[in-house]
C-alpha cells in the first residue's frame, strides 16, 4: 500500500544493492528527484523482489501502477490525447510507456509497414560505456494508457527509463513541470537522436519545430 505523502516511510537497509547502484531516486512523497531527469543521470533502479525492504519502501513508485485520475478524450486534430482530473506536481509518476519490446530488425519492419496508421513505436536511447543502448517499444497490439500521450515541443512530461526485477527498462513517464487538472500531458518524442518528420506538429508552443521529431534509426 503507498504511503500519503508526508508519511513516515521505510528506507531500504543501508547497502542495498539497488540504492547504492543508482542513488536515491524518489523524495518522501515519491516524487522522482530532480537529478534523475538528466540524461547524464545514473538511472532508477527501484527495489524488486530480491530486497527485503517490504511493500511500504520508498523506492518502489513505478511497479505500484499508474496515478488514478487518467482520461483519455478528445484533443482536436491530434486525435485522442491523455489528462488527469487532478494536479500532478513535478516529479509524480504519471503511467508506462507500456508495449511489446522488441528487436531493432522488427521495429523498423512494423515502422516500414505502418503507412498512414499512426506510428506508435518508441526507441529509448542509453548511453553507456560501451555506446548507445536501443530499446524498441511498441504499445501498438499491447499497450496500455500511456500511448495517448501527444507529443509537444515544450512538454510538461519526460520518460525516464527505471528498471525492477529486471535489466529491460520501464518507460515510466513523469510530470516535468506542475500540471494543472484537466491540462493535456504530453512528452518530447525525441528522446535521443531524433530528425523532423513530415507529420506537422500541432502542439501550439512558442517554440514548436513544425513537424514531429521521430528517430532515424527505425527508418
Ligand atoms: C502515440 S500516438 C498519440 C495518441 C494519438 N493522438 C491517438 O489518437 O491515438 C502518436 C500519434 O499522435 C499524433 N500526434 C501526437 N502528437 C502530435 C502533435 N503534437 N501534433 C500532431 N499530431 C500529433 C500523430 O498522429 C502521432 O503519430
Amino acid at each position: 500500500m503507498a504511503l500519503k505523502c508526508g508519511e513516515c516511510r521505510a528506507e531500504c537497509r543501508d547497502g542495498c544493492a539497488c540504492l547504492v547502484e543508482s542513488g536515491v531516486n524518489y523524495d518522501s512523497c515519491g516524487r522522482l528527484l530532480d537529478e534523475k531527469f538528466s540524461r547524464f543521470s545514473s538511472g532508477v533502479i527501484e527495489c524488486g523482489s530480491e530486497c527485503r525492504c517490504g511493500e511500504v519502501c520508498g523506492n518502489r513508485v513505478v511497479q505500484r501502477g499508474p496515478v488514478g485520475g487518467l482520461e483519455v478524450v478528445s484533443v482536436g486534430d491530434k486525435g485522442l490525447g491523455l489528462i488527469r482530473n487532478q494536479d500532478l506536481r513535478r516529479g509524480d509518476f504519471i503511467c508506462e510507456y507500456a508495449g511489446e519490446v522488441i528487436g531493432k530488425n522488427e521495429a523498423k519492419l512494423r515502422a516500414a509497414n505502418s503507412g498512414d496508421a499512426m506510428n506508435y513505436i518508441f526507441v529509448l536511447e542509453e548511453h553507456s560505456g560501451e555506446g548507445v543502448v536501443e530499446t524498441f517499444v511498441d504499445p501498438t497490439r499491447i499497450g496500455n494508457i500511456g500511448r495517448y500521450i501527444n507529443h509537444s515541443c515544450n512538454p510538461n512530461a519526460m520518460i525516464v527509463p527505471v528498471r525492477f526485477d529486471s535489466l529491460e527498462p520501464h518507460l515510466a513517464i513523469f510530470a516535468l513541470a506542475d500540471i494543472t487538472s484537466g491540462s493535456e500531458i504530453t512528452y518530447s518524442y525525441s528522446g535521443g537522436e531524433s530528425s523532423h518528420g513530415t507529420t506537422p506538429c500541432l502542439c501550439g508552443e512558442h517554440n514548436c519545430n513544425k513537424f514531429i521529431p521521430f528517430n532515424p534509426n527505425l527508418f
